[in-house]
């Protein structure tokens, strides 16, 4: 048997099946495993993706050498998917083969480097520890070594880590028969108290064993003394048995009942169109248009069980911030036990677990963000996407797949259908349910017959201010205050985080910029520290221009810590949650701050755009939004449409409930449509005009889009490169094909790279695929700029 390998090398020239003979012993090979295989000098880790009897290559196969698991990691529909989405999104096919696994399983590699001729053995530089190459950063080493390797004194060798580790708990077997255990009691000394309640314990309990210790503690009422006293003697066996770490265990503590609520007739109307291409098996895309808090959730959940009672499976994207409490309490009370929910709050070795429960078929539905798309699930009987619109679907580096394509991909392959809920859906989708490739299910009113909120602009240039900065108008404070006085919760949002955007200098016009990106720094003052909110860069505040020291400078622009210090002076007796990127880094915080806000434990939370999606608190009546127009002139053909979805998704989180909500939006650009549209949440007016100025403007949906960058370390070959491209590119495609640039991205340094773009627009290109795979080859081979060329399928912007 001949097994087809792609080998863990994310190269071009190894983006391709490899050919290795099964050796007799492992006859049972299956498709999706890992195998270790030889590769010229050294011992890779690779994916099985096909077998076969016969082999076309003329040579002697070598064999392939382990096989790593127990089960094949993948499923053959992943390792089909792999395939077809290397192709359309340019990506390596080993590095969605990768992307398909919890992160623990994805093989490490520490580089070593080993001495081969006997001179080299001899070296004092071998004389200690294995040299890692991945910790040599010293450049007289590198130059030592890399003289080593062209004369053939030493070699590198892989060495593959494997850090998915099992956990597991002692656990106690009951080896001997009640009779024996009885007879042992009846001879116990009378002050053996422990001993006795122990053997008590086995003989009344015999059928409970094995236990888990801390289970066995507690029932029996002993403690670990007497637990290894009794293994010692022979009464009790001792083993390590895998237990699963529980990510929803503390979900648990206050899991509220059941409550299945009684669909509205709109509700029922959406579920009776899903229902049969459940039952028959097709792959329809619904697209659920819901106005925010018209109850799209209990739509999806009874949605999903239909498909259970169908014998099928269900798997549910949402995005990473919907996974509050909230939503996963809804789901695990549903379904139970048989729900496994995959999202990055969770460690890697839970993560690994719930990926393990869902591979080895022991749950039903899946919860999880962007890369839960991936989840090994079999027999999938319906797919649902909730904020259908929502950018992190798409993931921004390599491989920039889009989970909403994946998830079409597996509608298909599956045979069910995919449900697209949103109360913004994206222009895109929204097309395609216009032209019945997507099926329009529409949810106009809320659930519980209440209005949408009253949405009020104000104009920032006319408005007075609260307070000393020109943060917060009097209508806003106003606004707040009386919530304050009434015991209601309010939602503010900042789409900025940090203290200030910028430092300028008054004395020279010096603005801190970071030294690896076109970026400027922005004050943390919490941390007391200027940083980069690209790459990370930090540097303490300084207290003079570092241009022209004078002492004269300036912090400019607000961020949501400076706002929460004027909210604070303004109102003190109001309590203020701030969650931002800054606030939520620590594991479970983010769950620890939406409970402790759902307590009513604070007034206010005062957030990023994390706080304006998907949230049902029913005791918010007031939200604010500081400056609607942090997005608004960002030199990106989507900016109004992100500006009107994240304006009306935010206001949307205002009275959800019994009590009347309220909606204060800041901008200085009160005339823009974007802001005037969400001001009335009316999605269908914005999608018209939108639509005109897409039309107009040449831009998706009427066009498909790819994006080429080119990326060097210095600007010129990164430009020239660009341009021999874009010859390329209009020798081979037609001329109603639009090409622009080569230009600079808006942001034309990162990360000491510079940065050139060329946005094509098109129609319909047979042949752009290939010829965009032809010139990644080529342009791989130009080695000598440290040149990088990454081209992106339907980007989610272009800046
Ligand atoms: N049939 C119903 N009867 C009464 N209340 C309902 C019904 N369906 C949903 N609700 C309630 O309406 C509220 C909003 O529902 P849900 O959060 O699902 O809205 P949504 O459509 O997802 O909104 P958003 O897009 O803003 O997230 C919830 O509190 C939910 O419990
Ligand atoms: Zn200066
Ligand atoms: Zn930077």
């Amino acid at each position: 048997m001949i097994a087809q390998i792609i080998v863990d090398i994310a190269a071009k020239q190894t983006d391709r099946i490899f050919e290795y003979h099964v050796p007799d012993e492992l006859t049972e090979l299956e498709v999706g495993s890992r195998v270790f295989v030889p590769f010229g000098p050294r011992k890779l880790q690779g994916f099985v993706v096909g077998l076969t009897k016969e082999s076309h290559f003329q040579g002697k196969l070598k064999d392939l050498l382990v096989v790593v698991d127990e089960l094949p990691p993948l499923t053959p529909e992943l390792v089909d998917l792999s395939k077809a989405l290397a192709d359309e999104i340019f990506a390596y096919r080993i590095a969605l083969l990768k992307a398909m696994l919890p992160r623990v399983m994805r093989a490490n590699y520490r580089k070593i480097l080993t001495p081969v001729s006997a001179a080299a053995k001899r070296l004092p530089f071998f004389s200690g520890d294995p040299v890692d190459l991945n910790k040599i950063t010293d450049n007289k080493e590198i130059a030592y070594i890399r003289k080593l390797l062209r004369s053939g004194d030493a070699e590198v060798e892989y060495i593959v880590e494997n850090r998915a580790r099992v956990k597991t708990q002692s656990c106690y077997a009951a080896p001997l028969a009640v009779a024996q255990y009885r007879k042992i009691y009846e001879g116990l000394r009378a002050n053996a108290l422990k001993q006795q309640q122990l053997l008590m314990y086995l003989i009344e309990h015999s059928d409970d064993f094995p236990m888990l210790q801390h289970d066995l503690e507690r029932a029996a009422g002993v403690q670990t003394g007497t637990l290894t006293a009794a293994v010692k003697k022979g009464w009790l066996k001792k083993a390590a048995t895998e237990v699963y770490r529980d990510p929803l265990a503390e979900f648990n503590e206050q899991t509220s009942s059941p409550v299945k609520l009684r669909l509205n007739q709109e509700q029922e109307a959406a579920l009776q169109q899903i229902k049969p291409a459940i039952e028959n098996q097709q792959a329809q895309t619904f697209l659920l248009e819901g106005v925010t808090g018209s109850g799209k959730t209990e739509v999806y959940l009874h949605a999903i069980s239909h498909a259970l009672s169908a014998g099928q499976n269900a798997l549910m994207l949402v995005p990473e911030i919907s996974l509050t409490p909230q939503m996963v309490d809804q789901v695990r009370s549903r379904f139970g036990s048989e729900v496994a929910v995959l999202h990055s709050g969770l460690s890697e070795g839970e993560l690994y677990d719930e990926w393990r429960r869902i591979r080895r078929g022991e749950v039903r539905v899946v919860v999880g963000a962007r890369s839960a798309v991936f989840a090994p699930l079999t027999n999938i009987g319906l797919i649902v996407i909730d904020e259908e619109h929502e950018a992190t679907y798409k993931q921004e580096d390599n491989p920039r797949y889009h989970a909403r394509d994946v998830a079409i991909w597996r509608s298909k392959y599956n045979s069910c259908p995919l449900v697209l809920g949103s109360a913004t859906p994206s222009l895109g989708s929204r097309a395609r349910a216009q032209k019945g490739v997507y099926q329009l299910l529409q949810l106009p009113k809320r659930a519980n017959q209440q209005a949408l909120p009253e949405v009020q602009v104000i104009d920032l240039k006319k408005t007075n201010f609260s307070g000393t900065q020109f943060d917060l108008s009097n209508q806003l404070v106003d606004a707040i205050k009386v919530r304050l006085k009434r015991q209601e919760q309010i939602i503010l949002m900042l789409n900025r985080r940090g203290f200030a955007n910028f430092m300028l200098c008054r004395e020279c016009g010096y603005v801190m910029q970071c030294p690896n990106c076109d970026l400027s720094l922005t004050m943390h003052k919490d941390t007391g520290q200027m940083q980069c909110h690209y790459c990370g860069y930090t540097i303490p505040i300084p207290q003079t221009c570092p241009n022209c020291q004078s002492p004269q400078i300036r912090f400019l622009g607000t961020g949501t810590q400076k706002v929460e210090e004027e909210l604070q002076e303004l109102v003190p007796e109001a309590r203020i949650l701030r969650m931002d990127v800054d606030t939520t880094r620590r594991k479970g915080s983010f769950k620890k701050m939406l409970d402790a806000f759902g307590d009513h434990e604070a007034d206010i939370l005062l957030g990023t755009q994390m706080i304006a999606k998907g949230l049902d608190f029913p005791n918010v009546t007031l939200v604010g939004v500081v400056n609607a127009d942090t997005g608004l002139w960002l030199p990106d053909y989507n900016a109004s449409e992100r500006t009107f979805e994240l304006l009306t998704q935010v206001a949307g989180r205002a009275g959800r409930s019994a009590k009347t909500g309220e909606v204060l939006i800041q901008t200085f650009n009160p005339d823009h449509y974007a802001i005037k549209l969400a001001q009335t949440q009316d999605y269908e007016r914005f999608y018209a005009y939108e639509m005109k100025v897409r039309h107009a403007g040449n831009y998706p949906p009427y066009f498909y889009t790819v994006l080429v960058s080119v990326a060097a370390k210095k600007a010129e070959n990164a430009a020239k490169e660009a341009f021999k491209i874009k010859t390329q590119l209009q020798q081979n495609l037609q001329r109603s094909t639009i090409i622009l640039g080569p230009a600079p991205s808006t942001i034309s340094r990162l990360k000491n790279q510079y940065y050139y773009q060329i946005l094509v627009k098109y129609k319909k290109e047979d042949n752009l695929n290939s010829l965009l795979h032809q010139i990644q080859a080529s342009a791989q081979k130009v080695k000598k700029y440290g040149l990088s060329i990454y081209i992106d399928n339907e980007p989610e912007g272009i800046m």
